[in-house]
């Protein structure tokens, strides 16, 4: 009868609204009543990514890329901010001060990784960068040794071997100028070559393309598709990837070619022949790719050892966290420099003493090349590639707030267990109390300074990053190559001042990692 049919959808009408009236007064109560955003949605689950802020302020949340967005703002009143989703997703707060994000990431905080992203992003397996840390300790013990000197060695020699394949393939070896429309697609190129011979043990030159189109899909080809869907096919269940669409079924062809691809290299390397001509190989340095040692080491831990489908899930991680962050930071660090020549100049006369004779450099400069290396350094942290670290409170905690308001005092909070916790890393960089003038790229500012304790680049504390030291490798070399050979112009509008066309062009947008917009550089030879 009509009449119970509307009392029913009025009943479970109210019975919505009171669950999600308890759900945000318990999400206020999680985040300890701190002020920020009301909303319907988490920002990061698939339909928050949607219906976000460009539809209504309100109703919806502030978008992926609020932590960019409203930077200027944000923390106006203290250095933490909260966010109460009242539809769906968890109450998280988000924080800007050093203090609070050293005892987030430290060794003894009730902390731990989100398990919804644990969840998601175990498409191949568990492994060392999203699991919890009881799961971790295993991956982290086999998989840190993996980044050996030896691995780092092989960057360091892919970086100047893939140098000068680009130069020469793209034909800049026999120009004076030449114009690059988007720096971004030659350093994601870079970063792809390095990922691929250095992490999976696959060596890739620079006139293949990662993305050709054909009926059988190359294992380049899938590892570019796997590259760039990353983050859809963590956010969206599986069955998705069923419906026919040719773009979706594009992207599980990607992820098939993978899983056999990578299945088949792990099932080559534990044969017992092919492990002997393996173990020479690793002798003569020939296997020193990250997913050979991940074998190799796994092999070895006994008890502790790895199943294939997590040495598979490791490996295809460093896909994801070893290419674009190095891509991006890279790419921001040469627009950047392109802005500041007075900066380049520093660096570039560095590189000139160094090599001297227009030599390549070697492992034993990298020490040298220090003002090379601040360069890098404070292009990450303007652009810092992971923008935001997420944790979850294991038990209630009680962290500090600080006010960035005359009259309004500072306070305590206690987050309860179970609430969302972000280092903003964005707002750390340009917070002026931790970095004085923080928008201005200074890279003297690096100068003695203490990787591990003053830049939140690659994270802090146990779960700092394990390929700082190859991506640092990488970086230099790259720029110390390019800065050698090229002076970096950006092309002004008529009128237009340098730091003006820093505003128009030198934004970026949150994604997976902060992705700088495209970037258009000129390259002048240098004599
Ligand atoms: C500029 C480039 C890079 C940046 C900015 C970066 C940044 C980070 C950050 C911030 C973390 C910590 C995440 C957290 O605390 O939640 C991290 C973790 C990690 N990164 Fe990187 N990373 C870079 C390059 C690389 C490369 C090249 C690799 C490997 C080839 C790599 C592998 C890892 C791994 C395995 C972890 C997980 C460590 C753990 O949880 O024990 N990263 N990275």
């Amino acid at each position: 009868m009509p009449s119970v049919n509307a009392d029913a959808v009025a009943f479970l009408l109210l019975a919505f609204v009171v669950s999600r009236v308890v759900k945000i007064l318990r999400g206020l109560k999680a985040v300890d009543g701190i002020p920020g955003f009301r909303c319907a949605l988490s920002a990061r689950s698939p339909f928050g990514a949607l219906f976000n802020r460009s539809m209504h302020p309100i109703f919806f949340n502030p978008g992926t890329d609020f932590l960019w967005q409203l930077k200027d703002s944000l923390y106006d009143t203290y250095d933490v901010i909260s966010l109460v989703p009242f539809v769906h997703g968890p109450p998280a707060i988000f924080i800007s001060s050093w203090d609070t994000a050293r005892q987030i990431t430290g060794h003894t905080a009730p902390i731990d990784k989100p398990f919804n992203v644990v969840n998601s992003w175990v498409i191949f397996g568990e492994n060392v960068v999203t699991s919890q840390t009881d799961i971790w300790k295993r991956h982290r013990r086999i998989v840190a040794p993996a980044f050996s000197q030896k691995t780092h060695e092989l960057v360091w020699v892919e970086s100047i071997r893939t140098y000068n394949d680009m130069s020469k393939t793209e034909g800049w070896e026999t120009q004076d100028f030449v114009g690059v429309p988007v720096i971004n697609h030659i350093t994601h190129k870079f970063a792809y070559s390095i990922i691929s011979t250095c992490a999976f043990g696959l060596p890739f030159s620079w006139d293949e393309s990662a993305t050709d189109t054909g009926a059988t899909m190359s294992t380049h080809e899938a590892i570019g598709v796997a590259a760039l869907t990353f983050p859809l096919r963590a956010l969206y269940p599986q069955w998705v990837y069923y419906l026919p669409f040719k773009s979706i079924s594009r992207i599980e062809q990607a992820y098939s070619t993978l899983d056999s691809f990578m299945r088949t290299q792990v099932t080559l390397r534990n044969t017992e022949t092919n492990h002997q001509t393996w173990v020479e190989a690793g002798r003569n340095g020939s296997q020193n790719d990250v997913f050979s040692r991940i074998v190799q080491a796994s092999q070895q831990g006994g008890k502790l050892a790895l199943d294939e489908r997590e040495v598979i899930g490791n490996t295809f991680l460093m896909l994801f966290a070893g290419h674009e962050t190095t891509a991006h930071s890279l790419a921001a660090t040469v627009g950047l420099l392109g802005v500041y020549q007075e900066e380049q100049e520093i660096a570039y006369q560095q590189i000139q003493a160094v090599l001297a004779d227009g030599r390549e450099p070697t492992l034993e400069d990298f020490g040298s090349l220090d003002k090379v290396l601040n360069c890098f350094l404070e292009g990450l942290r303007l652009f810092p590639a992971a923008a935001q670290l997420a944790r979850e409170a294991t038990e209630d905690i009680v962290l500090k707030v600080r006010s960035n308001k005359p009259g309004i005092e500072d306070r305590e909070m206690v987050l309860k267990k179970g609430a969302h916790v972000h280092v903003d890393v964005i707002g750390i960089n340009y917070n002026p109390r931790n970095f004085p003038d923080p928008k201005a790229f200074k890279p003297s500012r690096w100068a003695n300074k203490n990787l591990e304790n003053d830049h939140f680049g690659f994270g802090h504390g146990p779960r700092s990053c394990l390929g700082r030291k190859f991506a640092l490798y990488e970086a230099i070399c790259f720029l110390s190559l390019l800065l050698r050979d090229w002076k970096v112009e950006v092309a002004l509008r008529p009128g237009e001042t340098r730091e003006e066309w820093r505003q128009r062009v030198m934004t970026g947008k949150v994604e997976t990692a902060f992705a700088p917009s495209p970037i258009p550089v000129n390259l002048r030879r240098r004599v």
